[in-house]
């Protein structure tokens, strides 16, 4: 399993493949991995010859009132999980919204490789890191994606800004993994819905697939965040979640 943190080397994997022939499928997401995600990669296996898995707290898509800098974080235990699913490449971004350092910047270029070797290492990012992430994308980056329509109701009310930083890191991605068929959750309707209509929109030639919502044996639908319920809370909502998902 390839595991990329540069972009440029993640483009030139996806080009050779493109040119050996290979049909590319590519899996977004935020990592601390679990049974729904694996659920997606399996799907993904289907759909083409070589399968990519993005691993990106993506900054842009959280308001700064919300959990950016304590998001579950484990990159040496994703890489763990994604290993038996012979998973061709792991795409783990340091930055998607900081230009590339050029040569001259060479305190940038240090950091940079520092911080992508320390995240290998640790798994995870501190937090001088993840400051800096939040300020280079509001300070570095001004092209947005937007869907209109469909960013407006249900998450969007209560996020407002989230399928914003969806949408345009989805874009960066589609075009740094250039896949011929991208996989989404279910779980997240209303992204999946937007992407489809993003994809559309733009003329993208991306095959883009919604997957089935996984649940736990209790019914509770699986999620990263699921970690930051208590067992009182788990308790109360699972029954709701499950009579939601029969509704
Ligand atoms: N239980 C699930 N069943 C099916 N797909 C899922 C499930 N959980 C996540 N996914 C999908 O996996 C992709 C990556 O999602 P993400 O990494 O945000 O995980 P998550 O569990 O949705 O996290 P969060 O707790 O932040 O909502 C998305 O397309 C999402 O819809
Ligand atoms: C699609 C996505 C990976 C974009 O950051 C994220 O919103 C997610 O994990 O659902
Ligand atoms: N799967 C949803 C990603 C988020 O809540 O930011």
């Amino acid at each position: 399993m390839e595991l990329f943190h540069d972009k440029e080397d993640m483009r030139k994997w996806s080009r050779a493949m493109k040119r050996a022939g290979k049909k590319i499928a590519f899996v977004p997401t935020m990592g601390s991995l679990h049974a729904g995600h694996l659920h997606l990669v399996e799907r993904a296996k289907l759909e083409a010859d070589v399968v990519v898995v993005s691993i990106y707290v993506n900054p842009s898509q959280f308001a700064p009132n919300e959990d950016f800098g304590s998001y579950p974080r484990d990159l040496r235990g994703d890489l763990d999980k994604l290993q038996p699913f012979c998973v061709d490449a792991v795409f783990n971004p340091y930055d998607l919204y900081v230009r590339d350092a050029g040569q001259n910047d060479s305190e940038l270029s240090e950091r940079k490789a520092s911080s992508q070797q320390k995240a290998v290492n640790e798994g995870a990012d501190d937090t001088r890191d993840l400051t800096s992430k939040r300020q280079r994308y509001t300070h570095e980056h001004e092209t947005w994606i937007r869907v209109e329509k469909l960013e407006l109701p249900l998450c969007g009310k209560s996020r407002p800004g989230f399928f914003r930083g969806v949408a345009t890191v989805v874009t960066k991605f589609f075009h740094i993994v250039e896949p011929d068929v991208a996989i989404f959750g279910k779980k997240d309707y209303q992204q999946w819905r937007l992407v489809c209509r993003m994809v559309r929109d733009l003329d993208f030639d991306i095959k883009i697939i919604g997957c089935e919502l996984i649940r736990e044996e209790d019914g509770l639908a699986m999620s990263s965040r699921n970690t930051y319920l208590s067992s009182a809370e788990r308790l109360q909502v699972a029954p709701t979640d499950l009579a939601f998902g029969k509704a």
